[in-house]
C-alpha cells in the first residue's frame, strides 16, 4: 500500500461541540471507584483464557491490592467462567467489602443463567450491555433506534425479573453500559440511559451505574472528557447514578483520556492491571494508580510489591510485561545514560544530605528526584539496578555502582579515570557491565596483588600527592584530626621510600573512618613519566595506603626487580615482625 494513498481510507473523528466546557481547569484531588475487569475483559482477551488456579490468583491479587469492584466474568460464556464465580461464593472467597459483578448481553435467557450463578451471593452486581452506535445497530443488529432502546429496557427489566426471584438475599447491584458510548451519537446514549433509569428506577439505596465505554478508542483525549462532561451535565438523577468509564487504549492513549475524563466528571473507572484486555488493552490501573500517588493523591490501592503484580499478571495472562511499562516495567527505575546517572546520584547524595541535617531518615523526606518520578522503594523496588552499566554510562554511574554494590566511594579525578576503562571494556563487549564485573575491573586495575610483606621496590621514589581514606574522604593537612593521622602517616612511610608531600584538602572535610571496618585508601602518586592512581586496603591506614603505593608504581611501570629505596619491608611486615 502507498503511504498517500492511505488517508483516504481514513475519516477524521467528528468530535462534539462543548465551548463551554470546564475540565481544563480542573485537577485531580481525589481517587475515583476502580473496579477491575481484569478477569473478564483482560480473560476474554487472552489466547488461552485464564485457568481456574490462574483465575484465583488474580483474585487473590486484586483483593489484596484493595480492589473493592472485580468483575470476575461473563458467567454464561463458558463453563470455566460459570464455575469460577460459583467457586467463588460457594468456597466463601469473596471479602465481604468486596462486591463482585459479571457481564452479560441484554438477552433474556442469558441474564437469567447470570443471575443463576450468583445465587447464594452476599452482594453482587449484574452489568448488563448493549451496542448503541450507529455501525452496530446498523451492520451487527440491523435495529433502528427505538428497537436499540428496547433492547436495552427489555435486559434491564429481565435482569429485575430474574433477580427478584432468584436473588431476593443478595445486595443486588445493576449496572447498564451502552456499548461503543464513544462512537454513538451523545443524545441517543442519553437517551438509551434515562430510559434504562426509568425501568430501574434508581434511588436512595438504588443506585444505577452507568458505564460509558470507549469500546474502540477513537479520537483524541479531549474529546472523550467533553462527551463525560456533557453526559455528566445532562443526565437526570445524579445522586443516584454513577457515571463510570471503561476507557480502551487503542490510540495509545487510554490513560490520558481516563485523566481528563475524571476531571470532565466521571466517578469511577473500570480497567485492567497493566493494561490488559481487548485489542491494545483496557486502561491500565497500575498507570492511573501511580500517576495518582505522584501527584499526592492516594489511590487507595497498595502498588507496595509492583514485582508481585507484575509477576501474577504475567502468570495469570501467560502474557510478558513490557519492561518500559510505566512504574512496573523491569526497567523503568534504571538509568544507564551517564547524564541521567551523575544526576541520580547527586540526587541522592543530595536527599541524604538532607536527611542527615533534618535528623530524618529518607524516607520521610518530600522525594525530588532527578529522572526518577517515584521512589523505587515505594512500590517494593530496590535503589541496586537503578544505574546499570553499557557503552551509554559515564563516571556518575560507575561511582554509583562502586558505591551502591562495593561500598566504594572513588575520589572524583579517579571516577573519571576509572570510567574510561569501563567505558572502553563496553564498547569492545557492546553489552551491559554488570555490577560485579565493574568490582573485579577496577580491582584489577587499581589493587596491587604482590605479597602486602615484600618491599616496595621501585625505580624512583613515589611521591605521593593525593590520599583518598575510603568512607572519611581525603586526608588533608588543615584540620586538626587530619593533621595527625598525616604526620602518622608521613612518619611510616618515609623510611618505606614514599615521600609524601603537598597532600592538601581536595574535596569536602570527610567523616572519621568507621573504626570497626578495614581501611581503604586511594592513593595518587607522582612519579618521573607523571602521576597514577593506586587502591589499597589493609587492616589499618597506613598498611593500606602503603599497599595502595605499591598499586600506583605498579600501574605506572615502576616496580622494579631491585628496590631503590630504603625500605626493605612493608608496615603490615613490620608490625608483624
Ligand atoms: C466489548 C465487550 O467486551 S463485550 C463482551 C464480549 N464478551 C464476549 O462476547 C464473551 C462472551 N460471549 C459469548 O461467549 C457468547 O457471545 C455467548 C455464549 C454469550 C452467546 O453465544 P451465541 O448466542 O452462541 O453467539 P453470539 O455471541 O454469536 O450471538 C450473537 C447474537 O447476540 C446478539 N447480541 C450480541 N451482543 C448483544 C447484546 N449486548 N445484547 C443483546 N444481543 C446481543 C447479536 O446481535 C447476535 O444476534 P443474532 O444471532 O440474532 O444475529
Ligand atoms: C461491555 C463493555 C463494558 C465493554 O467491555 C466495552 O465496551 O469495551
Amino acid at each position: 500500500m502507498k503511504a498517500d494513498r492511505l488517508p483516504h481510507r481514513y475519516q477524521a473523528f467528528v468530535p462534539m461541540t462543548l465551548p463551554d466546557r470546564t475540565w481544563p481547569d480542573k485537577t485531580l484531588t481525589a481517587a475515583p471507584r476502580w473496579l477491575s475487569t481484569d478477569l473478564r475483559d483482560g480473560n476474554q482477551a487472552l489466547v488461552n483464557p485464564m485457568t481456574p488456579a490462574r483465575k484465583l490468583a488474580m483474585f487473590d491479587l486484586l483483593v489484596d491490592m484493595g480492589y473493592k469492584e472485580i468483575e470476575v466474568g461473563f458467567p454464561v460464556a463458558s463453563q470455566d467462567d460459570h464455575d469460577f464465580v460459583r467457586l467463588l461464593i460457594e468456597q466463601d472467597r469473596i471479602p465481604e467489602d468486596v462486591r463482585i459483578s459479571v457481564l452479560v448481553q441484554a438477552r433474556d435467557e442469558l441474564i437469567r443463567r447470570t443471575a443463576e450463578s450468583l445465587r447464594g451471593a452476599r452482594s453482587a452486581t449484574i452489568h448488563v450491555y448493549n451496542a448503541t452506535a450507529p455501525l452496530f445497530r446498523d451492520v451487527v443488529f440491523g435495529i433502528s433506534r427505538q428497537e436499540c432502546v428496547d433492547l436495552a429496557v427489555r435486559g434491564t427489566e429481565s435482569m429485575l425479573r430474574h433477580s427478584e426471584r432468584l436473588l431476593a438475599d443478595c445486595d443486588l447491584g445493576y449496572q447498564y453500559s451502552p456499548e461503543l458510548f464513544n462512537e454513538t451519537e451523545p443524545e441517543f446514549a442519553v437517551e438509551v440511559c434515562e430510559a434504562v433509569m426509568d425501568r430501574w428506577e434508581p434511588g436512595p439505596g438504588r443506585e444505577i451505574v452507568l458505564n460509558f465505554p470507549a469500546t474502540v478508542e477513537r479520537s483524541t483525549p479531549n474529546v472523550f472528557a467533553d462527551q463525560i462532561e456533557w453526559l455528566d451535565r445532562t443526565l437526570s438523577r445524579p445522586a443516584w447514578r454513577c457515571l463510570s468509564i471503561h476507557p480502551h487504549n487503542d490510540r495509545g492513549t487510554g490513560v490520558a483520556a481516563t485523566e481528563l475524563a475524571l476531571l470532565a466528571g466521571a466517578k469511577r473507572v473500570e480497567g485492567c492491571l497493566f493494561g490488559g484486555g481487548e485489542r491494545a488493552g483496557n486502561v491500565c490501573l497500575v498507570t492511573l494508580g501511580l500517576n495518582m500517588l505522584t501527584h499526592g493523591v492516594d489511590p487507595g490501592i497498595d502498588f507496595s510489591d509492583i514485582d508481585r503484580v507484575r509477576r501474577t499478571v504475567e502468570y495469570c495472562s501467560e502474557l510478558p510485561v513490557s519492561p518500559r511499562h510505566p512504574y512496573g516495567g523491569e526497567l523503568v527505575y534504571t538509568a544507564f545514560s551517564g547524564s541521567h546517572q551523575d544526576a541520580i546520584k547527586k540526587g541522592f547524595a543530595a536527599l541524604e544530605a538532607q536527611a542527615a541535617e533534618a535528623g530524618e531518615s529518607v524516607r520521610d523526606r518530600d522525594w525530588r528526584m532527578p529522572y526518577l518520578p517515584i521512589d523505587p522503594e515505594d512500590v517494593g523496588r530496590s535503589y541496586e539496578a537503578v544505574v546499570r552499566i553499557n557503552s551509554q554510562s559515564g563516571k556518575g554511574g560507575v561511582a554509583y555502582v562502586m558505591s551502591a554494590w562495593h561500598g566504594l566511594d572513588l575520589p572524583r579525578d579517579l571516577q573519571i579515570e576509572f570510567a574510561r576503562t569501563v567505558q572502553a571494556v563496553a564498547d569492545a563487549t557492546g553489552a551491559e557491565i554488570t555490577p560485579d564485573r565493574v568490582g573485579r575491573l577496577f580491582e584489577q586495575e587499581y589493587l596491587s596483588t604482590a605479597d602486602a610483606t615484600k618491599p616496595l621496590a621501585v625505580r624512583h621514589v613515589p611521591v605521593l600527592t593525593e590520599l583518598f581514606v575510603d568512607g572519611a574522604g581525603p586526608l588533608s593537612a588543615d584540620g586538626a584530626v587530619r593533621s595527625g593521622e598525616l604526620d602518622s602517616l608521613c612518619t611510616t612511610l618515609a623510611p618505606w621510600g614514599v615521600l609524601v608531600t603537598g597532600l592538601e584538602h581536595t574535596g569536602p572535610a570527610g567523616k572519621s573512618q568507621d573504626p570497626g571496618r578495614e581501611a581503604a585508601v586511594y592513593a595518587r602518586c607522582t612519579f618521573p613519566d607523571g602521576p597514577a592512581w593506586g587502591f589499597g586496603r589493609g587492616p589499618d591506614l597506613h598498611a593500606a595506603a602503603f599497599s595502595a603505593v605499591r598499586a600506583a608504581a605498579a600501574r605506572a611501570g615502576e616496580t622494579s626487580p631491585e628496590p631503590t629505596g630504603v625500605p626493605v619491608a612493608g608496615p603490615a611486615a613490620a608490625e608483624r615482625g
